[in-house]
Parts: C-alpha cells; structure tokens; sequence
C-alpha cells in the first residue's frame, strides 16, 4: 500500500485526466471500489438485507461525490442507503439524481436543521460512510460541519463508521485534527493513503487502512516510484527466505550477537531466541565471559563465543577472538546490553573500523587464548550488520561516527537514541520522524529504523516504509532486543537489509497484535511476543501461493 502527499495525489489525477482517465472516471471507480469493498467484508455478517443499513454523510466536494456513488451502487446491491447533504449540492447534479434514481433517499440538512431526521437514521442503521470533507479539507471547520460532526458523534455510537479518503476532519497533509472528528472503523484510502494520516494523533482516528483502486494504474505505468510504503502482510509474505526441503543449518546462515553485559544479561537471550526463531541456522553469542554461567543453560541451542571482560562488560581485546571466529557468520547484531564504558567504546571502534586506536585498557579476568597481533580486518569484510541500543550510543560520541561503518548497515534507534546520534531533541524527532528519518538515512548511507509508534523504516535510497502497528505492549525493556534480534536472523539467511528491516519491524508488530489480542498489554512481556514469533511466520507463509 502505498503513501502520497496532497500534492502527489493531484499531481497524479491530473495527470491521468490528461491521458484519458478522467476525473469523472476515477470518482466512479471510487465510488464503486468503496461499495464493493463495504458488500464484501460485511455481506456474511449481516446476511439479512433488514440488517444491511447505511448511511451516507455527503459533502459539497468529490469527497461526497465518491459517497454518493457508493450510496448507489450499495443500494442497488440490495442495500437500504439513505443520503445526509450537508450542503446543497448543484440540482442538476447527475450524481445526486444518479442516487435517487436508483432508489436511494435523500435529505438537505437544511431540511433538518436540528439534527433529528439524522438521529433517527442512525438509530436503523449499521453503517455510516464519512464523506463530509476529503482532501480540500482545511482547518478550522465551519460552524455548520462541526454541528453535524457533534451530533453524528452523538448519535452514530455503535455504528460501523468507514472514512472516505480520511476520517472528514482531519487535514490530510499536516494531519492537524478538527476536535469534532468521527473515529472511523476504516479509512478508505484512494489509490494511496494520504500522509498526514500517518501522523499522531490523526492515526488514532483511521482505524483499518483499506485501499480502493481508482484505476489510473494503467495510464501511469511508474505513478509508484518514488511514493513511500506501508509494510503489509502480503509484501512481507514475498520476503519471507525459502526453507527447501534439502536444507542443512548451513542453509540458513550464522548469525552472531554481539551484546550483554553483568547489569545487561536477559538482552542476549532475547535477541538471540528472536534471531533463532526467524529460521536462522545458528546462533552464536558473544558475550563477556563472565556472564556465561548465568545465561547459558536458558536456551539450549544457543552457542556461545566468550569475549574477555572488564568488571563484566567486553573488553576492548575481545576484537581479536571474534575477528577469528568470523568464519561463516552471515550477520551479526552489534549493541543490546553492552553498557558505554571506555573499554567496550575500544572494543566497538576497533571492531568495526580499521583504523580504530587501541585504548590503554587492562584485561581483567578473562585473558583470551588468541594472538594479540592479529590485524584488524577491513570493515567492509565485517558481514551485514545492525548496530543497535549501546552501540549507538557509543557511536554518537564519536565525531562522522557513520564513515566506520560499512555502507547499509541498519540501525535501529528508539527516538531517545536518534537524539544522540543527531543533536536534534526529541520532540523535534517525534514532529518529523518520516523525513527525519530519511534525511539521515541518506547523510549517514546507512538504513534507519526510527523506532515508536509507525515505526519508520529509511532506506538511504531515499524510499521509506512505514508500519502501521501501534501497540503499547511493544513499549517495554527487551521489546527492541526482539525486534534486532529478528533483523539479524533475516539478514544472516541471506534477505537483503531494507527487506530485512521490514519483515523484523512487520513481524515484530504482529507479535505484539497477537499476544494481546485476549490480554492486557500492560502485562505482556518481550517473551510472550517472541512466543509469537512462529504463528506471526505461519499467518505470513500462509498468504504466499
Ligand atoms: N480529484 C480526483 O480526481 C479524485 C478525487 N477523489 C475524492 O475527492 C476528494 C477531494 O475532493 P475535493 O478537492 O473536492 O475536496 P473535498 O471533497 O474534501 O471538499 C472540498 C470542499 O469542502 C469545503 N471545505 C474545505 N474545508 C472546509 C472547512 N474547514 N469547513 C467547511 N468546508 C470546507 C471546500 O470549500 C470545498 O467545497 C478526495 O479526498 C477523494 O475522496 C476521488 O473521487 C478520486 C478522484
Ligand atoms: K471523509
């Protein structure tokens, strides 16, 4: 599903107007992908046609034409519609005459000034389409639409309520917010959903996003490139790496986690139980020492690369053992739990650049059984990477901190860390997260997850994809470990990273959907979702053919 701004989207109508697809044309096809949509989804529920009740709010613009047209086509599919015109529309309007004719009812709000016609529709009713205002809304709304939006709010309780375009009220570039706007159910978006929708608080009255075809596709063959996405199901379904049935665990890669510290022990197990469960071969985690008793026997099948450690985190001499245990690693997560202490600060630098300095460190404890000399590799020889929590918090201290890295790594910062890695506060990062993130996808040529609610997925290509979950179960100490350690697992089985990144962000999303879809929230925990990793796989391998 794809997103435009305004501006894109009139740019494109008129462009397909110019070729031939008229706007009248697009409008029907509106009209009728809306209709369709509202028979199908809701045709089982309410088989009786008595229970098949609709009302439509009609507004003066094409937002209200795309209603009317609907309202018709619904009542000729058996429907009981009934039209509300907040304002007269033209009588010779052959949308509005296409309607009656087709048996629809139809009432002026001049004809009910106090609201109680509408009242008493919405007490027969199953249904409301929103088609006050789409996108020439612009806000502050008139007296006469927001007495209407106040008494629909009042009276519509209980009813399904399905947006045309956008819930009326909302400005659908900025994604400011009329007070008197209706939370729909669904929002219908035409050919794309309107960006200022993906903002907060806006998001929080669409309810579903559904997408109603509007058929300049064939008249503007590359109308797609260069529009932003939503991350669904379906895409992510085609991303999914094949498991053949002739596969070894070498099929399926070896990624190594790079994370944990004394304070910072349950991290380790999380990303890697994630990593293992997005059909990884295997998993090795290398972590500081002595930490190892503590964690080891909680998941079996992890194997384990113990790293020299300074008062229990890595020690910057903990580059050399795992530079000699590289072989066969496919991807490897850099950051949960390694706390910023000036010896792991060595170790990180060191670890991802060539030229990093070696610090003046004692290793205490653990003293590795490798080599001091060997070389530095060159960091383009590191395999993909995600550099996540403390590891970007170590990277932010350091000046171009983004030349060390490798081109297309991933990085996954919440908006606190963002903050760090950019100097921009936080409120300034959650007003732009989108083009923010883009932005420094681009400077830094590295993929940038921005974490949160619509959570925003960068590439520095320029394109971005958004996700639409919003969950607060997500919102929890550990839910980030989960969500790198399942990028990593999908880069190390060999998925290229911006789909990597998606399908992480996109599964992550569904756990927490699924694991509190008969529960509170705020009791559930980053285990409950990685418990639902394997049927948020299941639910996507069975949307492929
Ligand atoms: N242009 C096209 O080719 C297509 C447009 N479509 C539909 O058309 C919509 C856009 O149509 P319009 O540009 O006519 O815009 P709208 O349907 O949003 O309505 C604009 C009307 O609302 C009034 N208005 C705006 N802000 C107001 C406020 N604060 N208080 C009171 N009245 C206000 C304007 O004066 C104008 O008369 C889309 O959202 C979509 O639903 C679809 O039919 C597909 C094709
Ligand atoms: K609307």
């Amino acid at each position: 599903m794809l997103i435009t701004t305004v501006e894109q989207m009139r740019a494109l109508e008129k462009k397909a107007n110019e070729l031939g697809h008229t706007y009248e044309t697009m409008m029907e096809m509106a009209g009728t992908g809306i209709a369709s949509f509202i028979d199908t989804r809701f045709y089982m529920e309410y088989e009786e046609d008595a229970e098949r009740s609709i009302i439509g709010l009609v507004g003066s613009g094409n937002n209200g034409g795309d209603t009317l047209i609907a309202l018709r086509e619904l009542q000729s599919k058996g429907w009981t519609t009934r039209a509300y015109l907040i304002k007269e529309r033209d009588e010779a309007d052959p949308l509005t005459t296409g309607y009656t004719e087709a048996g629809g009812t139809l009432v002026k709000h001049s004809e009910d000034p106090k609201f109680s016609t509408l009242k008493k529709w919405c007490s027969e009713a199953q249904f409301l389409l929103d088609g006050v205002l789409g996108t020439g809304a612009h806000l502050p709304l008139d007296e006469s639409i927001r007495s209407l939006l106040k008494a629909v709010n009042k009276y519509a309780e209980g009813l399904v309520i399905l947006g045309v375009d956008c819930p009326s009220g909302i400005d659908c570039s900025t994604g400011e917010v009329a007070a008197e706007t209706l939370h729909c159910d669904y929002t219908l978006s035409m050919a794309a959903v309107k960006s200022g929708l993906l903002t907060f608080p806006a998001f929080e009255y669409c309810g579903n996003l559904v997408n109603i075809p509007i058929g300049f596709e064939k008249h503007l063959p590359s109308w797609e490139e260069g529009l932003h996405e939503i991350i669904t199901p379906l895409k992510m379904a085609g991303l999914l790496p094949k498991r053949p049935l002739d596969s070894h665990k070498g099929t399926f890669g070896t990624a190594m986690i790079v994370a944990g510290s004394i304070n910072y022990t349950g991290t380790v197990l999380l990303a890697s139980e994630a990593a293992y469960r997005s059909g990884v071969g295997l998993v090795r985690a290398a972590i500081p020492g002595m930490i190892h008793t503590a964690i080891a026997g909680a998941i079996p099948e992890v194997t384990w690369l113990l790293l020299p450690h300074e008062a229990g985190v890595i020690a910057e001499s903990g580059v050399e053992v795992i530079q000699k245990h590289m072989d066969k690693v496919s991807a490897m997560l850099i950051g949960p739990g390694l706390e910023t202490e000036e010896t792991t600060r060595h170790f990180l630098t060191r670890l991802l650049s060539p030229s990093g300095k070696k610090g003046k460190g004692s290793v205490i404890g653990f003293v590795p059984t490798e080599p001091e000399d060997v070389k530095p590799k060159s960091n383009q020889t590191l395999p993909p990477l995600v550099i996540d929590a403390d590891a970007l918090r170590i990277l932010a201290d350091i000046p171009e901190w983004w030349k060390m890295l490798p081109a297309n790594c991933i990085l996954t910062p919440h908006p606190g860390e963002m903050s760090a890695l950019t100097g921009l506060s936080v409120k300034e990062i959650q007003e732009k997260r989108l083009d923010l993130a883009l932005h420094f996808a681009k400077e830094w040529n590295q993929i940038v997850i921005l974490k949160g609610a619509l959570t925003v997925v960068a590439s520095p290509d320029g394109h971005a994809y958004i996700s639409t979950c919003a969950n607060p179960s997500l919102a929890r100490a550990g839910s980030g470990d989960l969500l790198a350690g399942l990028i990593t697992g999908f880069l190390a089985q060999g998925v290229k990273p911006v789909a990597a990144a998606q399908l992480g962000v996109w599964i992550h999303g569904n756990c927490g959907d699924l694991a509190s879809e008969d529960v509170d929230a705020a009791a559930i925990l980053p285990s409950d979702l990685i418990a639902q990793i394997p049927t948020s796989l299941s639910i996507l391998r069975g949307l492929l053919p």
